[in-house]
């Protein structure tokens, strides 16, 4: 049974994708059929959020606006994001009025459901909660490409989106970082200024974000998979 109305989803699609080198945004970079954030924004829908919020780059909105309409999905609210994630959600934010906030990444498709049900469930809980793997590589610590040291990757996660927080902690967390000038690539670096502590939940390893180009190739074996192509 699904029960999301206490959440906004905000679903990031602000950036450039500059690792990309590319030239179009990688949102834009499409997925059976569709571009990533309508894709993404489609399934949050199909899986009964009522409250889904797209943050799209400002010379985007027109253009992104069609595609929404075309693929009747009129119900999904657009938002103008800033120069850097931080500034992107707290844009996002402001439409939010809800209990629990979503924040995912447009660039991470491959999410699953059992994954979304879990993070929701510990950011209930616990007012802070992420979805995140850990490292399984061998890692170590490089100077001019040559190993110095050895890093044990016992504690070490990535850590991905969904991330779930209480509307008021995060927004508060926010007030301060703005107040403060800290900049983070992520909200739960925002909200443990605070002091509070962030739950990691076990995602799916397949659950990575379109970075860089050659992580297109995963784009085309899920389409392969999910879609029927070949
Ligand atoms: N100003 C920004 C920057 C990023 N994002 C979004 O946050 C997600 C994760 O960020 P990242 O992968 O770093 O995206 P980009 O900033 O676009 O990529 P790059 O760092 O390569 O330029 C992406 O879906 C991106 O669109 C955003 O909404 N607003
Ligand atoms: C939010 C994020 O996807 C978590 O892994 C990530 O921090 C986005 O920014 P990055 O600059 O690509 O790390």
């Amino acid at each position: 049974m699904k029960h999301y109305d206490d959440v906004d989803v905000l679903i990031m699609a602000a950036g450039t994708g500059s690792r990309m080198n590319l030239d179009v945004k990688k949102q834009w970079l499409t997925l059976c059929g569709q571009p990533l954030f309508s894709y993404v924004a489609r399934m949050f829908q199909a899986l009964g959020f009522t409250s889904i919020t797209l943050v799209m780059h400002e010379d985007d909105l027109a253009r992104a606006q069609g595609v929404l309409h075309a693929q009747g999905l009129d119900a999904i609210r657009l938002v103008a994001g800033g120069p850097d994630r931080q500034t992107s959600v707290r844009n996002g934010l402001l439409a939010c009025v809800r209990t629990i906030v979503l924040v995912h990444d447009a660039a991470r498709p491959f999410l699953c459901e059992e994954d979304v049900r879990a993070v929701i469930a510990r950011g209930r809980a616990t007012g802070a909660a992420t979805l995140g793997h850990a490292v399984r590589d061998t890692l170590v610590k490089a100077e001019r490409e040559t190993i110095v040291a050895r890093v044990d990757r016992e504690q070490l996660y990535q850590l991905q989106t969904p991330q779930v927080f209480r509307r008021e902690l995060l927004q508060r967390a926010h007030d301060e970082a703005l107040r403060a000038g800290a900049v983070a690539t992520d909200d739960t670096s925002v909200v443990e200024r605070l002091g509070c502590v962030v739950e990691i939940v076990g995602g799916a390893a397949h659950n990575l974000k379109i970075t860089e180009p050659s992580d297109q190739l995963f784009l085309a074996m899920w389409e392969a998979v999910q879609c029927g192509s070949d």
